[in-house]
C-alpha cells in the first residue's frame, strides 16, 4: 500500500516530541469518522483517514485524549476500503470517508446512529433502521462553502489554478481540524458547474488582499451564484468582473460582504435555487442554510411528508414545522396529503404553520409557498422558545447541529400526537430524543439518509407516536 501523506498541517514540536511508530488494528469507526483502535496496553487511539478491519502503521500523539494516530502505510487494508478517487482526500478536510465503499459507509453510518441512540434511550425499543441510499455518490453537492486567501503581501495577475504563486490566491477547503487553506480545482462531489467554477475563483479575486469565505451555490436557472464575506480589499477589477457576469448571465447572482461595511453588495439575484421535491424551483436564502444536495433534499423532504402521513388521520390535521429555513421540507408539508393518503376523502390539512428564526429564510419560505398558490403561516421566532398550541396534531422539526432542547422539552409536554425528528447531528438527537421519548412518545421509525456520502457525517428522520392512552389523557 502507499504512503499516506499526513491528514493537515505539519504539527507542533510537542507533537513531534511525543510521537512514535505503532501498528495499530482499526476496530471500528467513531462518530467525526475516526478509526477506532486499542494498543497492546489497552490504550484508545483515534486514527483518521483509516476503516475497520485496516491494519495500519501510525504515529500516535499521546499529548491529546483520546490519543490520535497519523497513518503512515496501511500494511492490510480493511474489506470496506476503496482507493480514493480525490488528489486532496488526505489534506483536504472535507470527504474523511471517501476512503470507504459505499456500502461501508452506509453500514458505519447505520452503527453510529442505533448507537448514539442507545446511548440515552437504553430502555426503549427501536424499530430497525431503514438507510435511504444516495442518489448520487459523486457531483451531487449543489453547494459549497469554501475559503479563499491571498498571499502575503497581496496577490498578482496570472493565471489562476487555485494554489499561491500563480494568481497568489488560493482557493479551497479547511484542513481537517484547522483553519488551514487546503488549495483545491477539483472537486469531485460538486456538481460539474459548480466544480468548473472552481478554476475561475483564483482569477476573480486577483489583486485581492486578506482572505474571506466564498459560498458557491446553483442559482435560477442553474447558473452559478457566488456569495464573498471578505475581510480586507477587494481589487476594481473583482467588481466589474462580478458586474459582468452577472449582467452578461453567465452567473444568476453575485453578493459581496465586505468586514466593517455595513450592507453587502448585490448583483443580480444573490439566492440559491434549486428544484424542490415538488419539481418547482425553491428559492434558498443568500448565505443562510441549505441541504447540501438537490437529490438529496428531495428524498428527504419526500419521506419526512410521508411519514407525517403515515397513519391518516380521522380529522383534518394541524401542522407545526419548527426550523423550517426557507421550505425544503414545507412545500410538501403545506400541500397537505397525497392523494393516496386522502384516499377515504378524510385525510386533510386543517392548518400549516412554520416557524423559522431567519428573516431571509422566512421571506424565501413565503415566496415558496405563494409561487406554489399553497397558504400557511410562517412566523419569524426563536423555535426552541415556542409553546406548542394544545391543538396541534403533528410537529416537524430540523433543528441545527446543536440540536432542540428547548423545542424537545415543549414537545413532551405537548398534546402533539406525532413528531417527526430530522437531525445531521446523532448526539444531539439522541439528547432531545430520551426527554421524548421519557414523555411517552414512542419512536415508530429510525430511518437514516445519505445526504453527504464521501463523509461521515448522515442525515437521520425519526418518527415518534404518543402512545394511545396519554394522547387521549392529554387532548
Ligand atoms: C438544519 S436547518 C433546516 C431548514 C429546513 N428544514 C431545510 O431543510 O432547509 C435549520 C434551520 O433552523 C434555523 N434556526 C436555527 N436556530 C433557530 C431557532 N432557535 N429558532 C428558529 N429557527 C432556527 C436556521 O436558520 C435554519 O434555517
Amino acid at each position: 500500500m502507499k504512503k499516506l501523506s499526513e491528514r493537515g498541517g505539519g504539527g507542533s514540536r510537542r507533537d513531534r516530541a511525543s510521537v512514535r511508530p505503532v501498528t495499530l488494528s482499526i476496530q471500528e469507526l467513531a462518530a467525526g469518522g475516526s478509526g477506532i483502535a486499542r494498543t497492546e496496553q489497552g490504550e484508545v487511539v483515534f486514527v483518521p483517514g483509516t476503516a475497520s478491519g485496516d491494519v495500519v502503521e501510525a504515529d500516535v500523539d499521546r499529548s491529546v485524549r483520546p490519543a490520535r494516530g497519523k497513518v503512515l502505510r496501511v500494511l492490510t487494508p480493511g474489506p470496506g476500503r476503496v482507493e480514493p478517487l480525490c488528489a486532496f482526500v488526505t489534506s483536504c478536510g472535507g470527504c474523511d470517508w471517501m476512503h470507504l465503499s459505499a456500502a461501508t459507509q452506509q453500514e458505519a453510518h447505520a452503527v453510529l446512529v442505533q448507537r448514539a441512540i442507545r446511548r440515552t434511550t437504553s430502555d426503549v425499543a427501536l424499530p430497525p433502521l431503514r438507510v435511504h441510499p444516495a442518489p448520487q455518490p459523486f457531483g451531487y453537492r449543489t453547494r459549497a462553502r469554501l475559503l479563499a486567501k491571498a498571499s502575503r503581501g497581496g496577490s498578482r495577475r496570472g493565471s489562476g489554478r487555485g494554489v499561491h504563486g500563480t494568481s497568489g490566491i488560493g482557493v479551497g477547503y479547511r484542513a481537517s481540524g484547522t483553519h488551514a487553506l487546503v488549495p483545491v480545482d477539483r472537486c469531485l462531489v460538486l456538481t460539474p458547474s459548480l466544480d468548473a467554477l472552481l478554476s475561475e475563483l483564483p482569477d476573480l479575486l486577483v489583486g485581492a488582499t486578506g482572505e474571506g469565505d466564498v459560498l458557491i451555490a446553483a442559482g435560477a436557472g442553474g447558473r452559478p451564484v457566488v456569495e464573498l464575506a471578505w475581510r480586507g480589499e477587494l481589487a476594481p477589477s473583482t467588481w466589474q468582473q462580478l458586474d459582468q457576469r452577472v449582467a452578461q448571465g453567465t452567473w444568476a447572482g453575485a453578493r459581496v460582504a465586505l468586514e466593517g461595511v455595513n450592507r453587502p453588495a448585490s448583483f443580480g439575484d444573490p439566492r440559491p435555487v434549486i428544484q424542490g421535491a415538488d419539481g418547482a424551483p425553491l428559492l434558498l436564502s443568500a448565505g443562510g442554510f441549505g441541504q447540501p444536495s438537490e437529490e438529496g433534499a428531495s428524498v428527504l423532504a419526500r419521506r419526512v411528508h410521508e411519514l407525517v402521513w403515515l397513519d391518516a388521520p380521522s380529522r383534518p390535521l394541524h401542522l407545526l414545522e419548527l426550523f423550517a429555513g426557507s421550505g425544503t421540507l414545507s412545500v410538501l408539508l403545506a400541500r397537505g396529503p397525497n392523494a393516496a393518503d386522502a384516499a377515504d376523502g378524510e385525510a386533510s390539512l386543517a392548518s400549516f404553520v412554520a416557524i423559522e428564526q431567519g428573516a431571509e429564510a422566512a421571506a424565501c419560505l413565503r415566496e415558496n409557498l405563494a409561487a406554489r398558490g399553497l397558504s400557511g403561516k410562517v412566523v419569524v421566532a426563536d423555535a426552541d422558545a415556542t409553546p406548542i398550541p394544545p391543538r396541534v396534531d403533528v410537529v416537524v422539526l430540523d433543528p441545527p447541529r446543536g440540536g432542540a432542547s428547548g423545542a424537545a422539552a415543549a414537545l413532551a409536554a405537548s398534546s402533539a400526537r406525532v413528531v417527526v425528528y430530522v437531525s445531521c447531528n446523532p448526539a444531539t438527537l439522541a439528547r432531545d430524543l430520551a426527554l421524548l421519548t421519557a414523555s411517552g412518545l414512542m419512536i415508530t421509525h429510525l430511518e437514516a439518509v445519505e445526504l453527504f456520502p464521501q463523509t461521515s457525517h448522515v442525515e437521520v428522520i425519526v418518527r415518534l407516536a404518543r402512545r394511545p392512552a396519554r394522547a387521549a389523557a392529554l387532548s
